[in-house]
């Protein structure tokens, strides 16, 4: 079984993709590390990231297992990624090593941007997660003061908000695979959903698909 996962940043899909991972015993892969992977490379060598052609030479080459997420999942490198992902020769780069994994004997769990609508269209379960802008700045703000990586102040919230926003505008605007609900998605707003009740909703949508 391919179980598809989209929607906005911080919206809970990557929660609730290892989650149902778990659950059903699927190996699971965060797509926004690829992305973050080229992101973080692009910055790290100091190449500006509207250079499409390093971008793209970046993706031919990228090995997942070399992908770490705790040196991914920092803001700058959501930053990165959301920039090189709008490149569509970077995306095209990154199609046969997705649908590789997402293909593997027995099934598995994606969760990204475009997984339902591009990656695995065939997929038997396709949720698109999502909730307000504000609670998601809330729960990214939770998460990187908890990591130290920003300060409890108001400003910092703002900043947390209008990154969010400003990742939504670039997501969706985008001409190359744009964050879409894919026409058989079943949508979940975990706006005022809980972890547990929100991985409740999944499962029910993904119970129902299995039969
Ligand atoms: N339903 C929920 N209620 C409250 N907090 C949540 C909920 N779901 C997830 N979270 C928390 O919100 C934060 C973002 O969740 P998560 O990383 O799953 O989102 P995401 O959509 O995968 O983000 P990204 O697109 O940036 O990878 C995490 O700290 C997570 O623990
Ligand atoms: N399938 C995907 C996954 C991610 N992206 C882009 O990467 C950025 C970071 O992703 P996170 O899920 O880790 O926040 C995201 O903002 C997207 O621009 C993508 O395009 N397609």
């Amino acid at each position: 079984m391919i179980v598809a996962i989209d929607g906005p940043a911080a919206s809970g899909k990557g929660t609730l993709a290892k989650r149902l991972a778990a659950h059903y015993g699927l190996p699971h892969l965060d797509t926004g590390l690829i992305y973050r992977g080229v992101g973080r490379i692009m910055v790290d060598r100091g190449f500006p990231l509207d250079n499409v052609e390093i971008a793209t030479t970046i993706a031919e080459n990228l090995d997942l297992a070399d992908l770490d997420p705790e040196r991914l999942r920092t803001k700058d490198a959501g930053e990165a990624a959301s920039v090189v992902a709008a490149h569509g020769p970077v995306r095209k780069a990154l199609i046969d090593l997705q649908r590789a994994f997402a293909t593997q004997a027995g099934g598995a769990v994606l969760d990204g941007r475009d997984i339902g609508t591009v990656i695995a269209p065939d997929a038997e379960a396709k949720l698109f997660i999502t909730a307000s802008a504000e609670e998601r700045a809330r729960r990214r703000f939770r998460e990187l003061v908890g990591r130290g990586e920003i300060t409890d102040t108001p400003a910092g919230f703002a900043d947390v908000l209008a990154d969010i926003l400003k990742r939504d505008a670039r997501d969706s605007g985008r001409a190359a695979a744009p964050l879409l609900v894919a026409a058989d998605a079943v949508t979940i707003d975990t706006t005022a959903l809980g972890i547990e009740e929100a991985f409740a909703a999944a499962l029910a949508v993904v119970e129902a698909r299995r039969r």
